[in-house]
């Protein structure tokens, strides 16, 4: 179980939010929904422990998942707007990168986005949607009980957006959980929505 126990974020003089409290059991998702800048990203970036916190704790299991920031590491994977892909090489070269750390059978999670018959091409080739789905196939590479992710959907078609529905039901359905910000509804059945209010000039800290 993932959990934000009375969160709270300045950045500079701002509160981006504060006395956030978020629970999410294995199995479960979780959709972030609010205004542009009211903290969607900020949270997703919290739970990776990839954000300094001003007051409360990120558990998992009920023990601080930060104290040892490698393990939380190891039990997340974070998909972030941007696709942190390696221009120069191929499609299956990057996730051969990925699958040197965390393991994982690249031809099927090449074939588990549709970019099996562009293995070869290089990253910098692929279009935009195409980038995405190679940025999504990290999560089909090897288990993990942790998916945080941002915008997952943007720039997908509709074969894409059901291939991305395939791969969070069958996260799910091992006791994986997943928290996703989106302005547009995800293949995501029986999610909860965690709605971010934000507060939008900010106040001061
Ligand atoms: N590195 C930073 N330094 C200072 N302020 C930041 C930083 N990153 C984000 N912010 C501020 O934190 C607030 C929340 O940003 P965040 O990116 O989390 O919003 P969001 O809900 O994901 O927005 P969007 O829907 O536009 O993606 C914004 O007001 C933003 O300006």
């Amino acid at each position: 179980m993932l959990e934000a126990s009375d969160v709270a974020v300045l950045r500079g003089e701002r509160v981006i939010f504060s006395g956030l409290r978020l629970t999410v059991s294995p199995g479960e998702a979780v959709v972030l929904t609010g205004a542009n800048g009211a903290g969607k990203s900020t949270l997703l970036r919290v739970l990776a422990g990839l954000v300094g916190l001003a007051e409360g704790r990120v558990l998992w299991n009920g023990e601080d998942a930060l104290a040892d920031r490698a393990a939380h590491a190891a039990r997340l994977r974070y998909l972030a707007h941007a696709d942190a892909l390696k221009p120069g090489l191929s499609v299956a070269e990057n996730l051969q990168f990925w699958a040197r750390q965390w393991g994982g059978d690249i031809p099927a999670a090449l074939e588990a986005v549709g970019l099996a018959p562009l293995a070869e091409l290089p990253a910098r080739m692929l279009s935009a949607g195409q980038k995405r789905r190679l940025a999504l196939a990290r999560l089909a590479l090897a288990p993990c009980p942790i998916w945080l992710l941002d915008e997952p959907s943007v720039g997908l078609d509709a074969a894409s957006i059901a291939r991305l529905g395939a791969l969070l039901r069958r996260h799910r359905a091992a006791g994986g959980l997943v928290v996703a910000a989106t302005h547009v509804p995800l293949p995501l059945d029986g999610a909860r929505e965690h709605r971010l209010d934000g507060l939008p000039a900010g106040v001061p800290a």
